[in-house]
């Protein structure tokens, strides 16, 4: 018998994830474990709780429920409190990245919490994992920078910091609709509004130069629910795929962007994609007047804070049951 966090985000998939919460509880417990729920529809309660479940002595898994959002906040949990415990994961979220690229069942709960329940009783898979430290003097918790657990977080799927980001924290901000049809919206204006934002990327020490279209830093393959963005990317092999795209006029983003759905867009002229275990991100020279200044970061979905920004991978940091 194992004692087992749960940590269902009752927001995820428009209630998929609040649907499947007493599904995957049940089964846990049918297959004899003991069941910690920690579900709460406040994000920062159910960041506390996860925390204290995790400090307590007998800890011996974490599952969360819904989509990428509840893998960073337990990803972060993790981390900061006990990283020898492994995750499982149940997707129930809308783009559903991370499962998807671990090759999860995406559909039903009662396969992913089988999964999970199946894991439990072999090795974990190890993951290598991002850590991003803000570099800015003034960073604040408001502003999204690299908080609440501090200056240092961590993600576990992919890093935006180009438009991709900037549809992101547009999406975020669209209450309706619900759901994919916000990313389609909010990708729609981004590119409307594009002029190429003012950001240079520095991997290993090479200064990779100008990334003002895309600017990923992927330990896996895929956003926005299985836009290729970096299709190489390797979980295990303890470096990031940088992917970037150097500053391009509007009509050619409007050719390659489509590209980034099938991970196609590698072979374009403008896009670069460079292997490093450490990348730091920075404001551009600043002389371009034209460009924009760099987008709020994203990593796994969600804000992370404002360049200057390093980012190191922590190769197999993270135990997955998977
Ligand atoms: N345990 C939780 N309780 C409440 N809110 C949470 C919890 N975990 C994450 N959140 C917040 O809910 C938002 C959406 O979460 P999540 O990503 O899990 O679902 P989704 O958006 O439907 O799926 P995806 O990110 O895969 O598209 C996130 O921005 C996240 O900060």
């Amino acid at each position: 018998m194992s004692r087992i966090g749960l940590v269902v985000n009752p927001a995820a998939g428009r209630g998929r994830a609040a649907a499947a919460g007493p599904v995957v509880a049940d089964q846990l417990r049918a297959a004899g474990h003991d069941v910690v729920d920690l579900t709460t529809p406040d994000v920062t309660s159910a960041r506390a709780r996860t925390a204290a479940f995790l400090q307590a002595p007998g800890a011996d898994a974490l599952v969360g429920v819904g989509g990428d959002g509840v893998v960073n906040l337990a990803v972060n949990a993790i981390l900061t409190h006990a990283p020898h415990v492994p995750l499982g994961l149940v997707a129930a979220g809308t783009g559903n990245d991370t499962a998807r690229s671990l090759g999860l069942d995406l559909r039903d709960p009662v396969t992913g919490v089988a999964h999970v329940v199946a894991a439990l009783t072999r090795p974990p898979r190890r993951l290598d994992v991002g850590e991003i430290t803000t570099l800015r003097q003034d960073a604040t918790a408001a502003d999204g920078d690299a908080t609440p657990d501090g200056v240092r977080r961590f993600f576990l799927n992919v890093l935006s910091a180009g438009i991709d980001a900037a549809v992101n924290g547009r999406a975020n901000r669209i209450s309706r609709p619900r759901g994919p049809a916000r990313y389609v919206i909010a990708l729609a204006a981004e590119l409307a509004a594009f002029r190429g934002f003012d950001v240079r990327v520095v991997a290993d020490g090479v200064d990779l130069g100008d990334a003002g279209t895309l600017l990923a830093v992927a330990n896996s393959r895929s956003i926005g629910g299985g836009m290729q963005i970096a299709p190489d990317a390797s979980w295990t092999d303890g470096q990031f795929d940088v992917v970037t795209a150097r500053t391009i006029p509007r009509r050619t983003l409007l050719r390659v962007f489509p590209r980034v759905y099938g991970g196609t867009h590698l072979s374009h002229p403008a896009v670069s994609v460079t292997r490093a275990s450490e990348v730091h991100l920075l404001p551009g020279p600043g002389t371009e007047r034209r460009l924009a200044p760099p987008p709020l970061v994203h990593a796994d979905g969600e804000p992370v804070g404002r360049v200057p920004l390093r980012l190191r991978v922590v190769p197999g940091a993270l135990a997955v049951l998977a």
